[in-house]
């Protein structure tokens, strides 16, 4: 097969969807690679590393596409990018359709097969291509609250850790998964006062039994929301229903019970975000403020430590990168209910129920897609 790897055009985002080392294996395995010149320079890797493993670079994306029968890239398609695409090519790569319509109709649209990152499931109920992203997020999160925080971008003028004599920051999370526990570890090394909020009692109990004497747990009623959010210097949103939109746990009734100048971290955002005045902003523009609360709702955050990104994710994207080249994505798909999780459109079809319960329109389920 030839897979092919364009470099990422949504704002200031730095990663690439192989590496040079993917590139490698991909082609040890009898296939070809195709990148777009420049794809890997924002992580580190140049042109050369990848004409160095055999991969032939490609001047432009439109070359990529055209050359192409899989892409793999990083965020979700671009419009640019999604009028590339042509019926029977594979794509795989964060997508996020449930809050995002216009995206949706165009890969609908556009007759391709598209896998999303993050709807990919792993044998321990967990999301492994989302996984790594959201360590990074979470360990970004409280990095970018404390700065949000600060008097200059228009916050609290808090410190984390407080000094001798002064109460260190109030932190709540809502959201105990992979971000919550990342930023809880990161916001309670930083010195902060942290609380973790979550619907699922067992999960509750495993971050109890592991992080005892770094941060507390609580369960996630209206009641101990509206009362941790109401006390809190930044409140980090890391809640996810897998393919479905965020629910929207904090109205914008609820900013005016906070205290003034607090941060809001909407990690969630990616998904529509868990806060109802939360849109997403980009890397250059992070923060915006609503009724005196500043929110930071930047939907792809690993991308500002992109060559680490970069690494962890693909890391963790290789092994299906290679089965779908080896197998092609339906035998891949039928091989194996984890990658066929990830299936979100095909041959003009929503194949991700959630997604189409979102946006109100027509799905089946990803077996059905395999008899397309
Ligand atoms: N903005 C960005 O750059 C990035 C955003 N993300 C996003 O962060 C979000 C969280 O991802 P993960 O931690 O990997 O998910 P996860 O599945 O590991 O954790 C989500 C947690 O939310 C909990 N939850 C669900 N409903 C809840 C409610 N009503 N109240 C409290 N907790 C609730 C679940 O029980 C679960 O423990 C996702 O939307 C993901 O896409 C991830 C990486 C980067
Ligand atoms: C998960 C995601 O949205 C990101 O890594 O950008
Ligand atoms: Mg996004």
């Amino acid at each position: 097969m030839k897979v092919g790897c364009i470099r990422e055009i949504k704002a200031q985002e730095f990663r690439v969807g192989l590496t040079p080392g993917a590139a490698q294996e991909v082609i040890a395995n009898g296939h070809d690679v195709v990148i777009e010149a420049g794809a890997g320079v924002g992580s580190g890797y140049p042109d050369d590393d990848y004409r160095a493993v055999g991969a032939q670079i490609a001047p432009t994306a439109q070359a990529v596409f055209d050359l192409a029968e899989m892409i793999v890239k990083v965020k979700e398609p671009q419009p640019a990018e999604r009028a590339m695409l042509r019926p029977g090519q594979v794509l795989f790569a964060y997508l996020h359709l449930a809050p995002d319509r216009a995206q949706t109709e165009d890969l609908i649209k556009s007759g391709a097969t598209c896998i999303a990152f993050e709807t990919v499931t792993d044998a321990n109920r967990g999301l492994p291509l989302l996984a790594p992203m959201s360590e990074v997020a979470g360990k970004l999160a409280p990095q970018m609250g404390a700065w949000t925080l600060q008097k200059a971008n228009g916050g609290r003028g808090v410190l984390m850790g407080g000094v001798p004599g002064v109460s260190p920051a109030r932190v709540a999370v809502i959201g105990g998964g992979v971000v919550g526990t990342n930023a809880a570890r990161v916001a309670a090394g930083m010195g902060a006062d942290v609380v973790v909020l979550d619907r699922s009692v067992a999960r509750l109990r495993y971050l109890d039994e592991v992080y005892a004497g770094q941060f507390r747990t609580l369960y996630s009623s209206s009641a101990n929301l509206a009362e941790q959010i109401a006390s809190a210097d930044m409140v980090i949103g890391a809640v996810l229903i897998p393919g479905a939109a965020a629910p929207k746990l904090v109205t914008r009734a609820m900013l005016a019970t906070m205290k003034p100048g607090a941060a809001i971290v909407d990690v969630a955002i990616d998904q529509g975000g868990c806060f109802e005045t939360s849109h997403a902003t980009t890397h250059q523009d992070p923060i915006f403020e609503v009724d005196g609360i500043l929110h930071y709702c930047v939907a792809n955050m690993p991308g500002a430590v992109a060559r680490t990104s970069t690494q962890a994710l693909g890391n963790a994207t290789l092994p299906f990168v290679v089965a779908l080249a080896n197998k092609g994505w339906r035998q891949a798909c039928r091989d194996d209910a984890h990658l066929r999780a990830g299936l979100n459109v095909h041959a003009g079809q929503i194949t991700c129920p959630p997604v189409g319960e979102a946006l109100g329109l027509p799905a089946i389920t990803p077996e059905a897609a395999l008899e397309l």
